[in-house]
């Protein structure tokens, strides 16, 4: 942790180096949050308590304890059980309006008090999604579910919402339908009148979390769910209609990934359990890693096993993310880079070297559709970023994933694997439990290969300035290349077909069958799509049915086909996917597909775009529906 000596050498100050939160964490800080929700599916809120036991780390310098909130009701609040003076001020965009709570003295150094909040949330809460019975899959119940990365934490309570501010939990959630949270369950008891607090039909569902852990790894879920076992200590639940094919897709997979990652890092899984909650369509991301319980797209359920490596991703935030935390959203590279790094792992241990270079050339693809996007100028393209003034979803791309792996596989290279395997374990118990910046991160690097006289001068040479700041794109590693070529080979045939005349079509030897890629694993079709994307501008609407007519790709059940397949065919203009990608997009909510869908279709047909935006609205997260409405519309309309 930084500490700045102050003019008395006996006081330290943490310097507060997150500059997307109001709270003024260097002053207090949170040890311990209670949470006790009772979910409101009429309302659609939730409405309750959260106790913060707050730390002092100052000698009675303020009095003042700041917290972030965003679009909350706030009714009341106590310190150590005491009225208070609070008052929220106004807000400031993008980061919410600050809770001012005035103590009535300052506290000295190392004194704890609790905080506790009386609160409910609003319809603009921007981190919880409430769905009707009938936009579920079954129809029966109510389900709503959280985002809280980055910064939507807020939105659901006062808290310090930085990831430089880590605590245990408590969850007490009282709903009429099973409920999941960021911990390990203790117990689901019935409502007794007299005994809990609660409505009738509730029941009270608690958990804890003994790890600390930020604030954006809160989560909470609740909805007609139903669960079985995909592994010794690993569940996954999902809608009761669904859970077959949920456990087809993932059982098995999480103990093979888990042996493999501890032979990477240390210390040992710290989590306990492993479970996967997969979410309604409308989930904006494809997995996000709450802690003990994943939440994941559906779109992962792909009925093939090829998309399990979400899994292994965020199993490996178990580690990257959650057990060390980036200290602020500048330093994601550290959450996210590790993340692809040890996921890349896994799928060398388990299918495969080669594999891990097949999934390091999508990525490169993602990368430079990301630095594509924002020009190779840009700010975001660093790999750390300023983010003072912004709002850290603007800044979500391919870039902390992608060139953070690049930057740690720079180093397996400069340093050598087996001596770079030594730091890994090192870099992960130094840290445990705790927030990073670059800084430490390098510090960390440079102190442990100190006294190895090679390393040191490889590292003494290494140019961190342009690591961290230089924009654009990271020198290209060389690929093994085996698991490609085929989709290289078949994409440069597409190539010459599509800007053939049609009369030398017919002549042409190349004729697209089925049997092209029916030795093909699905990721291998996703390589190809990619390619052939880069020259879909040359397809005619009938190249992009021969397409279609050969490999079916419009009909897959694997979302990651058909996303791709349309976007080629909205970049060749053809009318018949537009229906099609219009009636897509009313299905799934996973940014990754809606956002780069709609912008093609907004410059096919702007019309449609805005109207298939506006029938959907109510479907997606909040999140993904501000997201979509920037990229439509700029900055014109607010959610
Ligand atoms: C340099 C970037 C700076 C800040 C970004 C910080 C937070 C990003 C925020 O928008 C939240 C991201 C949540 C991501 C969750 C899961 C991803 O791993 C999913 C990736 C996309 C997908 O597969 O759907
Ligand atoms: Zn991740």
């Amino acid at each position: 942790m930084v500490t700045k000596p102050m003019t008395d050498p006996n006081i330290t100050i943490r310097t507060p180096r997150d500059p997307n939160t109001l709270s003024n964490y260097h002053n207090y800080v949170t040890r311990h949050t209670a949470v006790d929700f009772s979910i409101d599916f009429t309302k659609n809120i939730l409405h309750g308590s959260v106790t913060l036991s707050i730390e002092s780390l100052t000698e009675r310098e303020t009095n003042e304890v700041i917290l972030d909130t965003s679009f909350l009701s706030i009714s009341d609040v106590k310190a150590n059980n005491r009225a208070v003076k609070w008052e929220v001020k106004d807000r400031v965009e993008p980061y919410g309006a600050p809770l001012v709570i005035s103590l009535d003295y300052p506290c000295s150094k190392g004194k704890k008090l609790d905080i506790r909040i009386e609160l409910s949330t609003t319809e603009t809460c921007t981190a919880l999604q409430w769905m009707t019975k009938e936009q579920t899959s079954n129809k029966k119940y109510p389900y709503m579910f959280s985002q809280c990365q980055a910064i939507h934490a807020r939105s659901v309570f006062p808290c310090q919402d930085t990831p430089d501010v880590k605590s245990t939990f408590d969850f007490r959630i009282r709903s009429p339908l099973p409920v999941l949270a960021s911990g390990l369950p203790t117990g689901a008891r019935e409502y007794v009148p007299g005994k809990e607090d609660g409505e009738t039909g509730t029941m009270l569902y608690t958990f804890e979390q003994k790890v600390p852990i930020p604030s954006y790894l809160f989560a909470v879920a609740s909805g007609d769910l139903a669960s079985a076992a995909i592994g010794p200590r690993s569940t996954v639940w999902s809608g009761p209609e669904e859970l077959l094919e949920c456990q087809w897709e993932l059982a098995g997979e999480i103990e093979p990934f888990m042996d493999a990652i501890e032979k990477v890092v240390k210390p040992a899984y710290q989590w306990t359990q492993y479970n996967c909650l997969i979410l309604p369509p409308s989930f904006p991301y494809g997995g996000m890693e709450n802690p003990v319980w994943t939440y994941a797209t559906p779109s992962i359920i792909s009925g093939d096993k090829q998309n399990v490596d979400v899994i292994a991703h965020e199993l490996s935030h178990s580690w990257s993310g959650n057990l060390v935390s980036a200290a602020s959203w500048e330093h994601f590279w550290l959450n996210e880079g590790w993340t692809t790094y040890l996921e890349r792992r896994i799928q060398a241990t388990v299918h495969g070297e080669p594999y891990r270079h097949f999934s390091a050339i999508i990525g490169w693809k993602a990368l430079e559709g990301s630095i594509e996007r924002y020009g190779e100028d840009h700010p975001y393209t660093k790999l750390v970023v300023d983010l003072k003034g912004q709002d850290p979803d603007d800044a979500f791309s391919s870039v902390p994933y992608e060139k953070g792996w690049i930057a740690l596989y720079a180093f397996e290279l400069l340093l050598g694997k087996e001596k770079w395997d030594t730091f890994i374990p090192h870099y992960f118990e130094t840290f445990k439990f705790r927030s990073v910046d670059s800084y430490d991160f390098k510090s960390c690097l440079l102190d442990f290969f100190a006294s190895d006289t090679s390393s040191a001068a490889k590292l003494a040479d290494f140019d961190w300035d342009r690591l961290f700041y230089a924009p654009g794109y990271p020198p290209k590693p060389d690929f093994d290349d085996t698991l490609v070529k085929s989709c290289y080979e078949l994409a440069e045939k597409w190539r010459s077909h599509v800007s053939s005349k049609d009369s030398d079509k017919e002549k042409s030897s190349f004729t697209p069958s089925p049997s092209d890629i029916s030795s093909w694993v699905a990721n291998q079709s996703v390589v190809f799509l990619e390619k052939c994307e880069s020259f879909a501008s040359s397809f005619s609407p009938s190249d992009v049915h021969l397409m279609n007519h050969s490999y079916s790709f419009g009909s897959s059940k694997n979302i990651e086909l058909v996303s791709r397949f349309y976007q080629i065919g909205l970049r060749a203009r053809d009318t018949e996917v537009y229906g099609p990608t219009a009636e897509l997009l009313g299905r799934i909510g996973r940014m990754k597909f809606v956002r780069p869908l709609f912008r093609l279709l907004n410059e096919a047909d702007g019309k449609l775009a805005r109207e298939t935006f506006e029938k959907n609205r109510g479907f997606y997260h909040p999140i993904c529906r501000q997201m979509v409405e920037k990229d439509l519309f700029g900055d014109e309309k607010k959610v």
